[in-house]
C-alpha cells in the first residue's frame, strides 16, 4: 500500500536526541551564570573559560567562549545572579545551520547587525521620561543580527564549502576576531538531511568542523512553526496562477497537516511546538516524478523534467472521462469530461511506442498523476484527524506554480471547496532553519512577528529561485557586481511578460493552469527569500484599534494597473533621485558610480516585481517606496536630500516669527482653522511627488507657500473640521476638557514642519495638551527625521515662549538653553513637548511594526494627528484607532486623487475620527 511499505522518508520523534535538548537547554542557563561568575572572581577578562569538560553542552572549541568586555548588568542588580549582558559575546549564538538534501544544500545563518543607533540625549530624556529601559534585549540574545538564507545545489558542495569559507561561517562569522584563527577542530555545525550523514568527512577536511546531525523532522517542523508565527504572510494559496498570501493568527495555528514532500511524502499532523506525529505518508513523491519521468524523457536534471512539463498536453496521455463517454459529462456523479479518468491510460489503447510521445506531454502526465494523488492522500488525511489548513513544502514544490496548481486543484476538487492547499515562502529551508533552532536557547522562537522585518538585497532580482552565487564582501563587490551584470546582457533584468489570463483549455476541473505559459521563465514564479532582521525594539502601536485587522496599504498593487501605474511613477522619478542623491555626496566619481548602480539595483527589484508581484511577499505601495529608501541606504546614500531640507528648514524657520504673529492675533475658531490650512498648505513641500517638483522651479519656498495658504478654500475634498473644532472648542457653553496628549506623526521638512505643524503643536501645548512629535529614525526623502527635530525646535523656540518652556520640560532644550538666563528648568508648570522616533525609515508607515519608544508615548496618548500622503494616504487612510483621530494630508497625484477621492491634484483631506 502507497506510504505504509516503503517509508522513504520514515522520520519518527527521536525520543532520545529530545530529551538530550531538553536537559542540555535547562542546564544551560546555570552554566551560563557560572561562568559569569567565574569570570568575575577572575577580574572578567575573559580569555579561555570553556566550560569544564563533561558538561552537556557542545560548544565550539573555535571560538572564546566568553568576551565580556562592555559587559552590562540588565535588570535587577540585586537579583542573586542578575542577567548580564554582553554586547560582545557570539559564543552564545551559533552562526550557521544546514539542511543537505539529495539535490539542494539550505544554508541559514546568521550576521550581527552592528547596533547603529546612537544612544543621544534626545533619546537618554525618551527613555527616562517614558521609563523605557533596553530590557527586551536579554531575553532575545539572538536579536539586533539578521537570519540569511542561502541555497546551493549539493553536486556544487564545494562552491557552498568555499562560501562558508569565505564568510567564515563556520568560526562566528567574518567579523569575529577568530575568523582568521586555526580551528582546534571542535567547532560544531547544526545539520540535517541524508547529507549530513554523507558528508560528515568532507566537512571535517575541508573546514575543520563537525556536522551535528539533527533529526530531519524535527527540524521540518520547528521551522514551519517559527516561519508560520513569525513571519506575517508566510503562508499563500495558489489557484490557477495566482498566489494570495494568507494570515495566520499564530494563537490559532494548531492542528495543522504538514506535508512534506521530498523523495517521499511525509504527512505530519502538528499539534504545538516539538509535539507532532507522523500520521502518513506515500512513497509516490518528487523521487518518483524525477525517476519515472528520467526514464521516459531522459531529461538529465529534475529542473529539467519540470520545464518540459511548462509546454506539455496531458491529454495525449491521459485518459479523460470524456474519451470513455464519447466526449460527454459523466454528470450524474459531478465529472466532467475533461476529468483525468487514467493516469497515462490513453497508453494502453494506441498502437504507439514511448518515442512516439512527447517527452513535454510525458512529463505534464506525470506531474499531475503524482500532484494529484498527493494532494488527494493529503487531504484525506487531513479529513481524518479534522485538521483545517494543510501546508505543503518540500524540494518537490520549489516554488513551481503549475505544481502548486495542480495540488491545490486536487485538494480543492475532493474537499469540494471546503479545504485549501496553503504553500510557504520559505518552504525549502524548514529544515535549515529547524537546524538552526536546535542550538541552545537563543531566543529564536520566542520572536515575534512586529520584530521580524524582511529586506530584499540587491542581489535578489537576480538570484529570484535560484542558487545563490558567490558572497559579495564590500560595497565595491556590489557595484561591480551591477556593472557585470548588465554588460552581460539583459535577459535577466529585463521583466518577462506574463501569459495574458487566459481562458481555460477546456479540461474541466483540472485544466492546465494559467501559470503554463510558456512565455514565463521556468522560474519566474518562484518566490524570493529575503534577509529577516531581528529588531528588538519593535512594537505593535498599541493605539491600532484591532492589530488583526489593520492593513496599512490603502492601495491594492494586486490590481495590475495600480501597479503598471506606480511602477511607471516609481522609475520616471529615478534619475531625479539619483541627481539628488549624487549631489548630497557632492557628486564625486564614486557618489556617481554608487548612484548609478543603485539605479540599476532599484530598476532590478522593479522589474523582478512587475514580473512576479508577489515575488517579496505581499507587495503594497508603502513596500516599494520603502524599498526605494532601503536601496539607496545600500549603496550608502544616507540623505540624498539633506541639502534641501535644510535649505527649506532655513527659509521656513526666517517666516515663522511672522506667521506666529499672524496667528495670535486671530480668535480662537479662526486660528484653529488657519492652523489646520496652514499644515495642509506647506504639505506641499515634498520631493517625492512629480507634480510638486516641478512645481518647485516655478517660486520660491515662500511664494509657494503663500500660493498654497491662498488656495485653501472649504470645504475640502474630505472635510470634518467642523467636527474637530466641536472636540477642541466646544460648543456654546458646552467645553470639553483638552486632550492630554497628542501624537503628531509629522512628515516633511521646512515649511512642512516649521509653518505647518509647530504651529499646531504650539496651540495644542497652550491648550494644556502634551505634544510628542513623531518622526522617522531614518531619513526617507525630504521627511524629517527624530535626530534632525530638536534642533529645529531648538530654532523655533527662540522665536516662541510656549514652544521653549513646552521644549525644556520636555528636555529636548538640554543644549540650547545652555546659556539661558533663565532658570526655570524644572520649575516649569508647562506641558512637556517631546520628540519620538516612529521606528520606520520610510515616507509610509506600517503601525505594526513601530519604535519601542513610540509605543510607550501612546500609552497616555488620546489624539493622533496623522500628517502627509504617505502616512496619512498611502498608508493609514482606513486605519481605526482606539482614541480621537486626525488625518491631514493634500493630494499630490492627480490620478490618486481621482480615484480615492473623486476629486483633484492638491485637494486636501482633513479626516476626524473620534475614538470609537
Ligand atoms: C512619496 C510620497 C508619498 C510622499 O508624500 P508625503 O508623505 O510627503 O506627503 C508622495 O510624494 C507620492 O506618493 N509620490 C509619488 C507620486 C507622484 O509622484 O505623483
Ligand atoms: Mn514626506
Amino acid at each position: 500500500m502507497a506510504g505504509l511499505s516503503e517509508k522513504p522518508q520514515a522520520l519518527g520523534i527521536d525520543q532520545e536526541s529530545a530529551e538530550a535538548n531538553k536537559n542540555s537547554s535547562s542546564n544551560k542557563k546555570s552554566v551560563h551564570n557560572r561562568l559569569l561568575e567565574k569570570d568575575k572572581e577572575e577580574g572578567g577578562q575573559g580569555g579561555d573559560m570553556s566550560p569544564s569538560a563533561g558538561s552537556s553542552i557542545k560548544r565550539s572549541g573555535s571560538r572564546p567562549q566568553l568576551d565580556v568586555s562592555k559587559a552590562e548588568i540588565q535588570g535587577n542588580v540585586e537579583e542573586k545572579y542578575p542577567t548580564i549582558l554582553l554586547p560582545n559575546q557570539s559564543d552564545d549564538l551559533s552562526h550557521l545551520a544546514l539542511d543537505i538534501g539529495g539535490s539542494l544544500i539550505k544554508l541559514v545563518y546568521f550576521s550581527r547587525h552592528e547596533d547603529q543607533s546612537t544612544d543621544d540625549k534626545r533619546k537618554r530624556s525618551v527613555k527616562e521620561r517614558l521609563g523605557l529601559s533596553n530590557g527586551n534585549r536579554r531575553s532575545f540574545p539572538i536579536l539586533g543580527g539578521r537570519l540569511h538564507f542561502v541555497k546551493f545545489e549539493t553536486r556544487k558542495i564545494n562552491e557552498c564549502l568555499d562560501f562558508i569559507n569565505s564568510k567564515q561561517l563556520h568560526r562566528g562569522g567574518a567579523e569575529s576576531p577568530y575568523a582568521d584563527g586555526a580551528t582546534d577542530g571542535n567547532a560544531i555545525i547544526k545539520a540535517t538531511g541524508g547529507g549530513a550523514y554523507k558528508y560528515t568527512d568532507l566537512f571535517k577536511e575541508r573546514l575543520g568542523v563537525s556536522l551535528d546531525k539533527e533529526d530531519e523532522m524535527d527540524c521540518l517542523v520547528a521551522g514551519a512553526n517559527f516561519l508560520l508565527k513569525a513571519i506575517r504572510h508566510e503562508a499563500f494559496t495558489h489557484m490557477e496562477g495566482q498566489k494570495e498570501f494568507v494570515q495566520i493568527d499564530p494563537n490559532d495555528l494548531f492542528p495543522y497537516l504538514l506535508v512534506n514532500i521530498g523523495s517521499g511524502v511525509s504527512m505530519i499532523k502538528v499539534d504545538g511546538d516539538g509535539k507532532f506525529e507522523r500520521v502518513s505518508g506515500t512513497n509516490v513523491g518528487g523521487g518518483t516524478y524525477w525517476g519515472l519521468g528520467r526514464l521516459l524523457t531522459k531529461c538529465k536534471s529534475f529542473d529539467e523534467l519540470l520545464e518540459l512539463s511548462q509546454k506539455g498536453d496531458n491529454r495525449t496521455i491521459d485518459m479523460l472521462v470524456g474519451d470513455i463517454y464519447g466526449g460527454l459529462d459523466y454528470s450524474k456523479i459531478g465529472l466532467s469530461a475533461s476529468t483525468i479518468a487514467s493516469s497515462f491510460g490513453k497508453t494502453i489503447s494506441e498502437k504507439k511506442e514511448l518515442e512516439d510521445y512527447r517527452p513535454e506531454d510525458i512529463s505534464l502526465s506525470l506531474l499531475r498523476m503524482i500532484s494529484y494523488n498527493i494532494g488527494q492522500i493529503s487531504y484525506l488525511n487531513a479529513l481524518r484527524f479534522g485538521l483545517k489548513r494543510i501546508f505543503f513544502g518540500g524540494f518537490f514544490i520549489r516554488g513551481h506554480a503549475y505544481t502548486m496548481d495542480t495540488i491545490s486543484f486536487a485538494v480543492q476538487f475532493w474537499s469540494k471547496g471546503e479545504a485549501q492547499a496553503m504553500f510557504l515562502r520559505h518552504e525549502g529551508f524548514l529544515g535549515a532553519l529547524g537546524a538552526f533552532m536546535s542550538y541552545e536557547k537563543h531566543g529564536l522562537d520566542d520572536l515575534m512577528v512586529h520584530q521580524l522585518v524582511e529586506r530584499f538585497p540587491m542581489g535578489a532580482p537576480y538570484t529570484g529561485g535560484k542558487i545563490h552565487g558567490p558572497p559579495l564582501g564590500d560595497l565595491n563587490e556590489k557595484i561591480s557586481w551591477m556593472e557585470k551584470f548588465l554588460r552581460k546582457g539583459t535577459e535577466i533584468t529585463a521583466p518577462v511578460p506574463m501569459t495574458p489570463a487566459a481562458g481555460t483549455t477546456g479540461l474541466g476541473g483540472f485544466d492546465v493552469p494559467l501559470s503554463r505559459g510558456s512565455s514565463l521563465r521556468s522560474d519566474a514564479s518562484a518566490l524570493n527569500v529575503g534577509v529577516l532582521h531581528l529588531v528588538p525594539t519593535l512594537d505593535v502601536f498599541p493605539l491600532l484599534e484591532d492589530p488583526k485587522t489593520y492593513e496599512p496599504n490603502t492601495i491594492d498593487l494586486a490590481d495590475p494597473s495600480e501597479l503598471e501605474y506606480w511602477f511607471t511613477i516609481l522609475s520616471e522619478h529615478l534619475p531625479d533621485l539619483v541627481d539628488k542623491a549624487v549631489a548630497s555626496e557632492g557628486r564625486t566619481d564614486d557618489a556617481k558610480r554608487r548612484g548609478d548602480a543603485f539605479a540599476r539595483a532599484f530598476s532590478a527589484h522593479l522589474a523582478r516585481l512587475m514580473e512576479e508581484p508577489a515575488a517579496y511577499g505581499k507587495l503594497g505601495l508603502a513596500n516599494l517606496l520603502e524599498m526605494r529608501e532601503e536601496c539607496l541606504r545600500e549603496f550608502q546614500f544616507v540623505d540624498a536630500y539633506r541639502s534641501i531640507k535644510q535649505r527649506e528648514n532655513e527659509a521656513s524657520l526666517a517666516v515663522l516669527p511672522d506667521l506666529l504673529m499672524e496667528i495670535d492675533s486671530m480668535d480662537e475658531e479662526t486660528r484653529l482653522l488657519t492652523l489646520i490650512e496652514g499644515v495642509l498648505a506647506a504639505n506641499i513641500f515634498d520631493w517625492g511627488s512629480r507634480a510638486c517638483v516641478d512645481l518647485y522651479h516655478k517660486g520660491t519656498i515662500i511664494e509657494i507657500y503663500r500660493m498654497s495658504r491662498n488656495k485653501m478654500q472649504r470645504p475640502w475634498r474630505v472635510d470634518d473640521f467642523d467636527l474637530f473644532k466641536e472636540r477642541m472648542l466646544g460648543t456654546g457653553d458646552k467645553k470639553k476638557p483638552p486632550h492630554k496628549r497628542a501624537l503628531l506623526f509629522v512628515d516633511n521638512s521646512g515649511a512642512d514642519i516649521v509653518l505647518g505643524m509647530l504651529p499646531l503643536a504650539r496651540e495644542l501645548l497652550r491648550r494644556g495638551t502634551e505634544v510628542v512629535l513623531v518622526a522617522n529614525s531614518l531619513p526617507a526623502l525630504n521627511d524629517v527625521t527624530a535626530m534632525e527635530l530638536p534642533d529645529i525646535v531648538a530654532e523655533a523656540a527662540k522665536h516662541c515662549d510656549t514652544l521653549r518652556r513646552a521644549a525644556e520640560a520636555g528636555g529636548l532644550l538640554v543644549d540650547a538653553m545652555i546659556n539661558s538666563s533663565r532658570s526655570s528648568k524644572g520649575k516649569s508648570s508647562s506641558v512637556p513637548l517631546m520628540v519620538v522616533e516612529n521606528g520606520c525609515g520610510s515616507p509610509c508607515i506600517d503601525l505594526r511594526q513601530v519604535s519601542s519608544e513610540l509605543a510607550a508615548a501612546a500609552k497616555d496618548a488620546d489624539l493622533i494627528i496623522l500628517e502627509g500622503m504617505g502616512r496619512a494616504l498611502h498608508t493609514n487612510l482606513n486605519a481605526r484607532f482606539k482614541c480621537d483621530a486626525l488625518k491631514l494630508a493634500m493630494v499630490k497625484n492627480q490620478r490618486l486623487a481621482e480615484k480615492l477621492l473623486k476629486g483633484n491634484i492638491y485637494d486636501c483631506i482633513c479626516k476626524y475620527e473620534p475614538a470609537s
